[in-house]
């Protein structure tokens, strides 16, 4: 049996990774044409590349359906719940970079701290009726952030995408979302609350503890992290 490795299947986070393992000797490329999701892997025997959704990688390691995964480290804290007694680091990338935040409209002046939105999230409910609206598709990890610090009054709403947008669209007053550069925040004019961000995110090479770890995948995966530099 091959050693499945699951990678994103596009973009930044796809090209990267070809780049991080072919400058450790194992050369991963897209099988066919540009749209069939299958690779090769050569410079090492036993192993087999699948490309998959960077958001699906988390789901697909639990599951013990790959054997390792390459993601954002974000995605797999946020998408599986206990997330280290599922999966394992085996090492962190060095790209990927990018910060989940907490932001609010720029004009909210007397909100710049976690108490602050605290604060700013009582009276809003105690003006509107409902619960101060925090969009985001970072559930989990937003969650148990604002719990830890104390911010109770809120409620999420949910956004796969162009989330900066939603406070502009008044379907949230605030954001939980990614960030590198910066430039979608400050094009929707909004700012990050001054406080340690939720998360940290860089691509990360995960291996799944549910996978079949058979004499086999074993032999192959120790052949790899020699490669890797990884130790064992
Ligand atoms: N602006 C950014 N800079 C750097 N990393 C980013 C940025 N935006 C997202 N990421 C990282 O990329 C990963 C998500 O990648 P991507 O958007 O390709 O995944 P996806 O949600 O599976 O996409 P899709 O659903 O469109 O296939 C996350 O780990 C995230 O931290
Ligand atoms: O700080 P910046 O460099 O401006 O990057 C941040 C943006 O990048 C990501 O979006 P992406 O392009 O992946 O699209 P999405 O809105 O569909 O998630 C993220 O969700 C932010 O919107």
């Amino acid at each position: 049996m091959a050693v499945k490795l699951g990678v994103p299947s596009k973009g930044r986070l796809m090209d990267k990774t070809f780049e991080w393992f072919s400058e450790r000797g194992i050369v991963l490329s897209r099988a066919g044409a540009e749209r069939e999701y299958s690779g090769a892997v050569e410079g090492i025997g036993g192993m087999e590349l699948v490309l998959l959704s960077a958001s699906e990688i988390p789901r697909e390691l639990a599951a013990g359906r790959i054997h390792l995964g390459v993601t954002g480290s974000d995605l797999v804290r946020d998408k599986l719940a206990a997330w280290d007694s599922k999966v394992s680091e085996l090492a962190r990338m060095g790209f990927g970079h990018a910060d989940l935040i907490i932001a609010v409209p720029k004009v909210w002046v007397d909100v710049d701290t976690l108490d602050d939105l605290d604060a700013a999230a009582a009276a809003f409910r105690a003006r509107h009726g409902f619960r101060l609206r925090i969009a985001t598709k970072y559930h989990h990890l937003v969650r148990e952030y604002l719990k830890a610090h104390g911010v109770a009054d809120y409620q999420l709403v949910d956004s796969q995408g162009a989330t900066e947008g939603t406070v502009k669209n008044l379907t949230a007053e605030a954001i939980a979302d990614i960030t590198s550069t910066g430039e979608t925040l400050r094009a929707n004019h909004l700012k990050i609350l001054d406080c340690e961000p939720v998360h940290r995110s860089q691509a990360t090479l995960f291996k799944s503890r549910q996978a079949p770890w058979t004499d086999e995948t074993r032999a192959t995966l120790v052949t790899l992290r020699d490669m890797l530099g990884l130790g064992d």
